[in-house]
C-alpha cells in the first residue's frame, strides 16, 4: 500500500534557504558516475525529503523490484515476461546475458561480412523502424555519428512518404543496405516503408533487393516469411522492450557505421550506470534521486510536466527519445495489479535545445504560473572546432538559466519581477562519447523504472497505443462507421 503522508507533509522551504541552511547541501546532492556529474542541489530535495522518499521506496519494495529486474524475473506482469535490456549490456541473469551475447556475436559476423564485401558495395544505410525501433538509433547517430563519413545513414520512421522520399535522395540503390527494424515485424508504418524501399531499389535496377536487406527483430520467423534470408535476420530477445531495445541487435546500424568497439563501449557505459543503480544507497543513487525529485514535483506539487533541455546540439534528439521512454512507460492509470492508480501518473515529458529554447519557451518557465521542473544536460568538452567562445556561451547560458530560475529577482514593476524558487537539475558530461552516452541513457531507463516502482506501475507494457492502431485498420478496411466528426473527415479526405 502506498503511503505518501510523510511526503505530503514535507515543508516547502525555498531553494535559496535550503542552501543557506545546510553547508553540505552541494556535496549531498551531487553524484558522479561514468563520466557524468549529476547536480540535484537546485531541486527541493533535502534530508527530510530523501528520508521520506526512502521510506516510500521501502514500502513499495524498490530494492526487491530492482533485483527482480536484474535477475530476469517476470517484471512485465501484464504480458507475463521479463524485461532483459540490462542483460544486453552484461548486467542480468547469466542465461539472458549469454543469449544476448550470442545474438550480438552473430551481429558482429554479419558486420564483418559486410566489411569484407559479401553484400557488394555498401555506402548508404537506410534504416526503417518506428518508436523504439527508430528513436534510440536516431539519438545515438545524431549524437555520435556526425563526423562519420564511411556510410550515409538515414533513419525513416514516419509513414508519410515525404520522409522516405527525402531520405533516399542522393542514395544509390545499388549501394544501399536496407535495415528493417521492428520488434514485432508487423508494424504498419515500418512494413509499408520497407516495401517502398524495396520498390525504390527494384526501380533503381537492383535485381534481388532481398539480398540487400538486414532484419532486426524479435520475430525472426515473420522476417523470413516476409522474404529476408535467415542469415540476414539478426534476432533479439522478446523480453527486450521496444523502447529499451537500442542495446540489442537493434544497435546494428550504429555498430556497423561507428564500429563494433564503439557499440561495446556504449554497452559498457550503460553497464557502469546499471551497477551504480544496483549498488548505491538511495541518497547517493543518481537515478533514484532523480525519480524522488520527479515524484516530489508531479505528486506533491502538482506539476503536470517536466522538461529536459539539451545544451548541446548533438543531444537535440534527447527530448524526443525521453518522451517515448517516460511517457510510454509510465503514462498509465492503473497499477501493475490492475487497480486504479489513484494519483497522477508520470508527468508529461517535453524539452528542447539550448540556447534556442531560451528565446522561445523560457519566458513561461521564468514567469508563468505553472512550475516546470527542468533538467539541463551539457557537455564540458566542446563538440565543435570553432572559436571556443561558442561552447563557452553555451555552457554559461545553461548554468545561468538554472541560477536565474532559482534566485529570481524582485522588481517594483510586477511585469519585470521574477519569483524565483523554480527547480532544476543539471547533468554535466565530461565528454560526449559512446561510454558517457550509454551511461546517460541507462540513467534515464533506471529513473523511469524507479518512478514506476514507487507508483506501482508496470513500465514495460504499452496497451494504450493499441486502440488507435485498431481504428486506423478498421478505417482502412472500410465498412465501419465512426462518429460523425471522424466520418466527415474520412469523407473529406476521400478515404470513406
Ligand atoms: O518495433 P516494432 O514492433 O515495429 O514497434 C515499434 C513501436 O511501436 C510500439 O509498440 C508502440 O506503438 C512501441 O512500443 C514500439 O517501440
Amino acid at each position: 500500500m502506498q503511503d505518501w503522508s510523510a511526503i505530503e507533509g514535507l515543508g516547502s522551504t525555498k531553494l535559496t534557504e535550503l542552501f543557506a541552511k545546510d553547508p553540505d547541501r552541494l556535496a549531498k546532492l551531487t553524484v558522479d558516475v561514468g563520466g557524468l556529474h549529476f547536480d540535484f542541489a537546485k531541486t527541493h530535495l533535502d534530508d527530510a525529503a530523501i528520508d521520506a522518499f526512502t521510506g516510500l521506496a521501502a514500502t513499495m519494495e524498490l530494492a526487491a523490484k530492482r533485483d527482480a529486474l536484474f535477475a530476469g524475473q517476470v517484471v512485465n506482469v501484464t504480458e507475463g515476461r521479463a524485461a532483459t535490456h540490462t542483460a544486453e549490456r552484461g548486467e542480468g541473469n547469466p542465461d539472458d546475458v549469454a543469449q544476448a551475447r550470442a545474438f550480438q556475436s552473430r551481429m558482429r559476423q554479419v558486420i564483418d561480412a559486410i566489411e569484407a564485401d559479401a553484400f557488394g558495395p555498401v555506402r548508404h544505410i537506410l534504416h526503417v523502424g518506428i518508436g523504439g525501433s527508430a528513436l534510440g538509433p536516431d539519438l545515438i547517430f545524431d549524437a555520435l555519428g556526425r563526423d562519420e563519413d564511411k556510410y550515409d545513414v538515414a533513419i525513416v520512421s514516419n509513414v508519410d512518404g515525404v520522409a522516405m522520399e527525402e531520405a533516399v535522395k542522393g542514395f544509390d540503390p545499388a549501394a544501399t543496405l536496407l535495415v528493417v527494424a521492428s520488434k514485432t515485424f508487423t508494424t504498419t508504418e515500418t512494413m509499408l516503408n520497407a516495401e517502398s524501399a524495396m520498390a525504390w531499389m527494384r526501380e533503381g535496377g537492383v535485381e534481388d533487393p532481398y539480398g540487400r536487406v538486414i532484419a532486426l527483430t524479435a520475430s525472426p520467423d515473420r522476417a523470413v516469411e516476409w522474404g529476408v534470408d535467415e542469415t540476414r535476420v539478426l534476432p533479439f530477445a522478446e523480453s527486450v522492450g521496444g523502447r529499451y531495445s537500442l542495446w540489442s541487435t537493434l544497435g546494428f546500424p550504429f555498430a556497423l557505421a561507428l564500429g563494433f568497439q564503439a557499440y561495446e563501449e556504449l554497452l559498457e557505459g550503460a553497464a557502469e550506470m546499471d551497477r551504480h543503480f544496483r549498488l548505491s544507497e538511495p541518497a547517493k543513487n543518481a537515478p533514484v534521486l532523480a525519480a524522488f525529485a520527479d515524484l516530489y514535483y508531479s505528486q506533491v506539487k502538482g506539476c503536470e510536466t517536466r522538461a529536459t533541455f539539451a545544451y548541446d546540439e548533438r543531444l537535440r534528439l534527447l527530448p524526443s527519445y525521453l518522451q517515448q521512454l517516460e511517457m510510454e512507460s509510465n503514462g498509465k492509470s492503473v497499477t501493475a495489479a490492475g487497480e486504479p492508480l489513484g494519483r497522477n501518473s508520470a508527468a508529461i515529458t517535453w524539452g528542447g535545445v539550448g540556447t534556442d529554447a531560451q528565446h522561445a519557451v523560457f519566458q513561461l518557465l521564468h514567469q508563468g504560473t505553472r512550475i516546470v521542473p527542468l533538467e539541463f544536460v551539457a557537455v564540458v568538452e566542446a563538440g565543435d572546432t570553432l572559436d571556443p567562445a561558442h561552447h563557452r556561451q553555451l555552457l554559461l547560458n545553461a548554468f545561468a538559466q538554472g541560477a536565474a530560475l532559482m534566485a529570481g529577482k524582485a522588481n517594483a514593476d510586477p511585469a519585470r519581477a521574477y519569483a524565483g524558487d523554480r527547480p532544476s537539475s543539471t547533468i554535466l558530461l565530461k565528454d560526449l562519447d559512446p561510454r558517457t552516452l550509454g551511461a546517460l541513457i541507462a540513467f534515464y531507463e533506471a529513473r523511469t523504472f524507479v518512478n514506476a516502482a514507487l507508483l506501482g506501475i508496470n513500465p514495460f507494457d504499452q496497451f494504450g497505443v493499441e486502440l488507435g492502431k485498431e481504428m486506423a485498420k478498421a478505417a482502412d478496411q472500410g465498412g465501419q462507421t465512426f462518429d460523425a466528426s471522424t466520418n466527415d473527415l474520412l469523407a473529406r479526405a476521400g478515404l470513406a
